[in-house]
């Protein structure tokens, strides 16, 4: 459990460059409403009561971070990205003041449906079990695994879905348990495609925490039409 002095700190990973959107600009500042993806995110995590400050890793070569508002928020803090997400996670997590911060939340800039009430659920479960987490979603659908033969892509198998969850974000762990986590698997060029799978492969547990299933990832073209009607619909919970 954090001492009272401590804070959570939220890092977000938002130096990634689009490509599955399709489109010749970051995903991360594409417009929904009067905002970008990126500032709805932020916004989310910096007005919830329990975040104290959020660190946002941008690729060296952002041109569209400086236009925005976020970038004179006392509470914002940037840093440069890495090669793969997993780098720039790992940058923000330096940039951390291990003497106020024990446990880190990180949240994909990509997932802008993220509500204050799932936070509130995935960092109250960990803190109670004293263990780090994840928001996930139980997969819905019949999972097939899939072979190429040529240009065609068949059945191989169909995957048990008991206990198949799809894997989301705020990951949130204790802050020198992830860094380790991290490093030990780099070091080892383990491929890390969240925080779980580090702690993962440092064999320390992981709860994963029932979210909702309208946090999506922004990643290809349909995608984003359908944040906008999930954000929309959210404002109209908050206002009803
Ligand atoms: N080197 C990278 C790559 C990705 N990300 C961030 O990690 C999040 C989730 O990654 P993903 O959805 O894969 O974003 P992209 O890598 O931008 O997408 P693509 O794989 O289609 O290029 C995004 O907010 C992205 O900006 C990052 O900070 N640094
Ligand atoms: C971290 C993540 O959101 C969990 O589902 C996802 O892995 C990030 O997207 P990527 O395409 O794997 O970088």
């Amino acid at each position: 459990m954090p001492s009272k002095q401590t804070s959570i700190v939220a890092i977000v990973p938002a130096a990634g460059v689009g490509k599955r959107m399709q489109i010749n600009h970051p995903k991360q500042y594409l417009t929904i409403g009067n905002q970008t993806i990126l500032e709805h995110t932020v916004e989310t995590l910096l007005t919830h009561p329990q975040i104290s400050k959020v660190i946002i890793a941008i690729s060296a070569e952002d041109e569209y971070f400086q236009q925005l508002p976020l970038n004179k928020l006392a509470n914002v803090q940037v840093v440069e990205g890495g090669e793969e997400r997993v780098h720039s996670v790992l940058n923000g997590i330096k940039a951390i003041d291990t003497e106020q911060t024990d446990w880190v939340l990180v949240h994909d800039a990509a997932r802008p449906c993220l509500t204050h009430q799932d936070i509130t659920k995935l960092i109250d479960s960990c803190l109670a079990e004293n263990t780090g987490g994840i928001l996930a979603t139980p997969v819905r659908d019949t999972m097939k695994r899939g072979v190429a033969h040529g240009q065609q892509v068949f059945i191989k198998q169909t995957e048990e879905r008991e206990q198949l969850w799809h894997a989301l974000t705020p990951q949130f762990y204790p802050l020198l348990q992830l860094k380790n986590a991290i490093e030990f698997a780099l070091s080892n060029e383990v491929t890390i495609t969240d925080e779980a799978s580090a702690i993962e492969y440092s064999k320390h547990a992981s709860l994963l925490i029932e979210g909702r299933g309208d946090n999506i990832k922004v990643t290809r073209p349909d995608d984003l039409s359908l944040a906008e009607f999930i954000l929309h619909k959210q404002e109209d919970e908050i206002c009803a």
